[in-house]
């Protein structure tokens, strides 16, 4: 697994999102490593991360699937052009469409898995898929929907 998250190649207005931005004091800095394959990201929530007692907020789960899925993305883009992350010209993706599944309450307390892959890539349009995990079992999987933007 890569030592640097695709996240932290980004910079100025690029590092400023609520969901993945460094220089964002108050976002949930969602970081993606990329292994070629795989892309997975570990999130501790916080206390005020809560939907019900002891229940994972379900807003928040979708805002770490789409940075993550964002960032994987991004990464598998770069590597399919041959070139290192964050080399010149900025490779950059918005979210089209955000699809989440909740199959069973995430539990508080619990360290988050997220694991994503590359279902598509054709012209400017990526297609990744994540599920996240607690504790080693799946409590809620996604598909993201991302166009190149830069
Ligand atoms: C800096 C770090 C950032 C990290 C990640 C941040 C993630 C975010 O929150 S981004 C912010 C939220 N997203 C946005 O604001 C995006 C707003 N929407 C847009 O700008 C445009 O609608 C945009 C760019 C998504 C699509 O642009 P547009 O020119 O209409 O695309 P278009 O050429 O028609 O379609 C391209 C492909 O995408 C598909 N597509 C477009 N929109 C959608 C959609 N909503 N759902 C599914 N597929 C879609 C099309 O079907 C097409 O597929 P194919 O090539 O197979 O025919």
């Amino acid at each position: 697994m890569p030592l640097t998250a695709i996240q932290d190649y980004f910079t100025g207005d690029h590092a400023i999102c609520y969901g993945c931005g460094s220089d964002n004091a108050h976002g949930l800095q969602v970081r993606t490593y990329w292994d070629g394959q795989y892309g997975t990201f570990h999130f501790s929530p916080q206390d005020y991360h809560t939907a019900f007692p002891g229940v994972v907020y379900g807003g928040l789960i979708a805002s770490l699937f789409d940075c993550h899925c964002i960032g994987t993305a991004v990464a598998a883009a770069y590597e399919k052009e041959g070139r290192p992350p964050g080399s010149d010209p900025l490779i950059m993706y918005v979210t089209a469409n955000l699809n989440v599944n909740y199959l069973r309450p995430t539990p508080m307390g619990s360290e988050l898995m997220l694991k994503s892959h590359i279902i598509e890539q054709k012209g400017k349009k990526t297609v990744v898929a994540c599920t996240l995990s607690a504790d080693d079992t799946p409590c809620a999987n996604a598909t993201v929907v991302g166009i190149r933007a830069t």
